[in-house]
């Protein structure tokens, strides 16, 4: 006879070093999106779903429950939705917030041990096995999670524990198991002991809608008179408001509006002196009227510009402002914080510039200096003034020239007290650098949109900005111009150029703009450059609105599209099509559920009719092969009836270089084609 032993023995563990979570058997990582190791935040708007994927795994075949958890950073407690398996241990959730607020999320999963056991028990019962012992496991599984319930739901699986512990038949038995009411009810009370957490905790930036949509129109106010020979006021300029409203714009966007330095000054096309009558670049902030606090007298007075925003504001039209750190050499800063500025051995400040261009007539600051906490606070006061004035979007000139640390402290520090703020960010710099600051807190960055003309170029950056990591914290705004940048294709196009880039622009992204002038199409540049001949920069200007040639109606046409085209107002859900000539472009974006879908084909070539075939994915629209679907042309109304993929597109840009087609589905025969509704 075998003895057993009476006592078991002991191994000695206490010096071994195990891990911690040892007994965590579930693998939680690649949660996205998540930026730079959850350095930053990722960027929504307020009801914008954030899609979060995670690899899940486990050893051996036990089922996994994940859950996704977010929650508003303030709050304490997570909400919990259930991860979906996509296949290859990737798993999927969503949320949506709900509150302009910061939010964070991170991911849980355990092993689901009564799924597991009871996945195992249908294939046992499938192979017709005897299932006693497997049902008393499954009883003690049910009676754990008894425990950890309350109420009826404790009483309900106690019960249910009993009965599959019973001797009631096993068929019985098994059919209490599989019942979907029980699964339902165990999955409630998992035992989340040994369950993982993702190690980091991911931040979300919740901003207003008006960060991911919204279109803007930049302006010169002191050109907004009938007089070249001196400044408009901000009185004047108000009777721009209407036509800029009805051209369909949501943001008005002014360079810098304070008082202009006279030392250096800058004449006109960039000319190293100034005449007696010139104005000066409004980017030479600083004069003895004042500095960034300070309106130029030329302009009217603060309450002048507080009634200018105030009845932009009954426009529909929010002021954006000018944010320039740097200072002409009369700024009040130079003589009362000379250590805000770097000097050179002989006492001078050198000038500031972004290689290639000079800015002969500004300073710029020192963020290194010796006060620097000093100069932070004052310029961080900068911004608490206008907002104070009503301001709550700025565009801010040359970031990429002052540090990034100061940028995330500044926008952290103002959107803790004014979370509605938005800050665009003109960078014309390196890609790395542009995505840093976009990182850093920026809301919006300019982008290369005006250096993009050909189709592959398009579709290259376009798929950049939307399809890799970049669209989770970089939010594009295509201008299509700039005071800076008239592009050789608009100065060369004619008005087919303005009305391809300006389709382009408004369609490809949710946030667009246009500088004054590209509604009337004006394209005199000084010659070889991207410069605007006789800049509105350094010189006051008297616009013709009305002026023959001008696209004004098609500005209002395409504004109104966008407004009512949910499609359009994200950027996310964009898909090129293909096409069998490359100076025709074609894309759509749609919504989520499809019942918006807007395809937008563009003739590239401003001078000669183009006209080839494109590809339309229907499956991906939900179409079927044959299923007839409508095209609206909503810029020139004609109606299309197409049946298939493949489909003939022929622009003029004489006639219009570009459809902004609305697709129609489910029209089921020719015969519900009305061409007129
Ligand atoms: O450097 P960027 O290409 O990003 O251009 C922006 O910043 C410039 C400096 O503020 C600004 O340049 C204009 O103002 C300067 C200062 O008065 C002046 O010397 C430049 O000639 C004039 O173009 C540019 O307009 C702005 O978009």
């Amino acid at each position: 006879m075998k003895k057993t032993p009476k006592t078991t023995k002991t191994v000695k563990t206490a010096k071994e070093n195990f891990p911690e979570d040892a007994r965590k058997r579930v693998v939680v990582e690649r949660v996205r999106p998540e930026i730079d190791a959850g350095r930053y935040p990722i960027k929504r708007t307020v009801g914008e779903k954030v899609v979060v994927t995670a690899h899940v795994f486990t050893d051996g075949h036990d089922r996994i429950t994940a859950h996704l958890l977010h929650k508003a950073k303030k709050e304490d407690t997570w909400m919990e939705t259930a991860m979906e398996p996509l296949g290859n241990d990737v798993w999927e959730s969503a949320f949506t917030p709900a509150v302009q607020q910061p939010y964070e999320y991170t991911v849980e999963a355990w092993i689901d041990r009564f799924g597991s056991w009871r996945a195992d028990l249908v294939k046992r019962v499938d192979a017709g096995q005897d299932v006693a012992g497997e049902l008393l496991e499954g009883a003690a599984l049910v009676s754990e999670a008894g425990r950890r319930a309350s109420g009826a739901d404790q009483k309900a699986l106690h019960a249910a524990a009993d009965a599959l512990s019973s001797e009631r038949p096993q068929k019985e038995r098994i059919a209490i198991a599989l019942d979907e009411k029980l699964a339902d009810r165990v999955s409630r009370y998992p035992d989340r002991s040994r369950a993982t957490r993702y190690d980091r905790i991911l931040a979300v930036t919740v901003d207003r809608i008006r960060a991911r949509y919204g279109a803007w129109y930049e302006m010169f106010p002191r050109s907004a008179g009938p007089d070249p020979n001196r400044s408009a006021t901000f009185l004047e300029a108000e009777s721009r408001l209407p036509e800029i409203a009805a051209m369909g714009f949501d943001i008005l966007y002014l360079p810098p509006i304070h008082p202009i330095g006279k030392s250096f000054r800058k004449g006109p096309n960039n000319a190293l002196t100034a005449g007696p009558n010139d104005p000066g670049s409004p980017w030479a902030i600083g004069s003895e009227a004042g500095g960034h606090k300070a309106v130029d007298p030329n302009l009217g007075t603060l309450d002048d510009f507080r009634h200018f925003v105030e009845a932009a504001d009954r426009h529909g039209l929010e002021v954006a402002l000018d944010i320039a750190f740097q200072c002409s050499p009369d700024h009040p800063y130079v003589k009362e914080h000379p250590e805000w500025f770097r000097h050179r051995p002989d006492g001078t400040i050198k000038y500031a510039e972004n290689p290639p261009k000079k800015y002969q007539d500004i300073y710029p600051l020192n963020f290194e200096s010796d006060d620097w906490k000093g100069l932070w606070t004052e310029l961080k006061s900068v911004v608490e003034f206008w907002i104070e004035q009503g301001v709550k979007i700025f565009r801010v000139d040359n970031p990429h020239t002052k540090p990034f640390r100061f940028w995330e402290w500044l926008i952290g520090e103002i959107q803790k007290k004014h979370p509605e703020t938005i800050f665009l960010a003109e960078a014309f710099t390196r890609p790395k650098v542009m995505y840093g600051l976009a990182k850093g807190g920026f809301t919006q960055s300019y982008t290369y949109f005006t250096w993009r003309n050909t189709k592959q170029e398009l579709t290259e950056y376009l798929t950049e900005l939307t399809q890799t990591e970049a669209r989770d914290f970089f939010r594009p705004n295509f201008f299509a111009n700039t005071p800076d940048i008239l592009h050789e294709y608009l100065q060369t196009g004619g008005r087919p150029a303005f009305q391809v880039r300006l389709a382009l622009a408004a369609t490809l992204a949710a946030s667009y703009g246009i500088y004054s002038g590209f509604e009337l199409c004006e394209n005199r540049a000084v010659h070889g450059t991207e410069e605007y001949l006789d800049s509105e920069k350094y010189q006051i200007r008297a616009w013709d609105w009305d002026r023959p040639g001008n696209i004004k109606d098609l500005v209002a046409r395409v504004n109104r599209i966008r407004r009512e085209s949910p499609a359009l107002h994200a950027n996310d859900r964009l898909r090129f099509y293909t096409t069998d000539n490359d100076q025709l472009i074609c894309y759509a974006k749609t919504t989520e559920d499809l019942s918006n879908i807007i395809l937008v084909a563009v003739n590239l070539d401003p001078h000669h009719l183009q006209h080839g075939w494109v590809q339309v994915p229907i499956d991906e629209l939900g179409i079927a092969p044959g299923e007839p679907y409508q095209l609206h042309d909503l810029i020139g109304g004609d109606r299309y009836l197409w049946h298939d993929a493949w489909n003939y597109i022929r622009l003029d840009p004489m006639v219009s270089p570009a459809h902004i087609f609305r697709v129609r589905r489910k029209i089921h025969s020719e015969r519900d084609f009305d061409p007129f509704t």
